[in-house]
């Protein structure tokens, strides 16, 4: 068994982000009039420099979110406190990090609530957890396993810097998911490492029944590994894969068009519920190979969305109209 140091900490914080006007202690976030942004940490006495000038500290404390300050070199700068998206993205990196559109649709697609007991792995950089700390809220659980201690340094300084000190839901062991597992009855279950698979049987003995677990992969191979492994375990309902694309616009006047560049590929995500004990899946309606059927009906009841499961049937319970070549069958 790996070394693991649980990590339950002093619960000197509620877990809640600071908000009213500027104090010492606080991350800000100054933005130019050219969208760059610089983060400090405010500190009486202290000033802010630039090749554009200094502000000092004591001007911000006590101002409200969205106020401008001028540096002496007639600069303006706006400041807000740094949002989760923006700490994400800019926070102190071991592992490579979940971007902010994947870890929304983990709270949302894996159903993490307030109050909900949450087993993830890897922390990696901690980015992750942020957004599950803030779903499960104070009263929740989120135990997070790293098996690199460095990792999980990197993991706690930016979870501590997010919420001002340690998060009282928080537990951060270093050793390996499936073989330091210490919680039972969990809610749900995060993975986000290489080899997800590894982790099925631990995650399977923990999750109550109707439990999820999700993982997040950066690969095809990665993810029919994962779902294949979830049908066969025999615990698990079918597994829902599926992927999340964002794509910022430009808006100004009449040029009004997506914009040129996006981020075209982070992962995939897969989610499965845990079945009840000594129950079998049931069997599954394979889908018909690729050609076996018309042309595809484009046009009938194929809402975006609607392949979710349990939504790929119509009203009278037939297959949808749009049959989608299954790799299993084409083989
Ligand atoms: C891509 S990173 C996770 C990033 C994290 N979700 C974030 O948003 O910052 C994957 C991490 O999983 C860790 N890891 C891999 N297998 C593990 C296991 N079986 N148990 C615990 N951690 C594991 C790796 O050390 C690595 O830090």
């Amino acid at each position: 068994m790996s070394e693991t140091q649980s990590h339950d900490g002093p619960r000197t914080t509620t877990g809640r982000i600071p908000h009213g006007p500027f104090r010492p202690g606080d991350q800000v976030q100054l933005t130019d009039p050219k969208g760059r942004i610089n983060t400090i940490t405010l500190q009486a006495g202290k000033e802010y420099h630039s090749h554009k000038g200094a502000i000092p500290h004591d001007t911000i404390i006590g101002s409200p979110e969205g106020s401008v300050f001028r540096s002496t070199g007639g600069i303006e700068y706006l400041a807000f406190r740094p949002l989760l998206t923006d700490h994400t993205l800019r926070m102190p990196r071991g592992a490579a990090v979940v971007y902010p559109k994947d870890a929304a649709q983990i709270v949302a697609q894996a159903d993490i609530f307030p109050g909900a007991r949450v087993i993830e792995a890897g922390a990696g950089s901690g980015a992750l957890s942020c957004f599950l700390l803030r779903a499960v809220g104070e009263h929740g659980l989120l135990s997070s396993y790293e098996r690199r201690p460095d990792f999980a340094d990197i993991a706690r300084g930016n979870v501590e810097r997010f919420f001002g000190g340690p998060h009282p839901a928080w537990r951060l062991t270093v050793g390996s998911l499936e073989h330091d597992l210490a919680e039972t009855e969990i809610d749900r279950a995060v993975l986000d490492m290489l080899a997800p698979w590894e982790c099925i049987d631990a995650v399977a003995e923990a999750l109550i029944p109707g439990g999820m677990i999700c993982a997040y992969i950066a690969t095809t191979t990665q993810m029919s590994r994962i779902v294949e492994d979830l049908r066969a375990h025999g615990r698990f309902a079918e597994p829902y894969a599926f992927e999340t694309m964002l794509r910022s616009w430009h808006v100004d006047g009449l040029a009004v068009r997506p914009d040129h560049r996006m981020v075209g590929h982070t992962g995939f995500l897969v989610t499965a519920r845990r079945l009840a004990d000594g129950v079998t899946p049931p069997a599954r309606r394979r889908r018909p190979a690729k050609g076996a059927h018309p042309a595809p009906d484009t046009t009938a009841g194929s809402a975006p969305g609607n392949d979710a499961p349990g939504n790929d049937a119509t009203e009278n319970g037939t297959a949808p109209a749009t049959p989608q070549a299954d790799p299993a069958t084409e083989a």
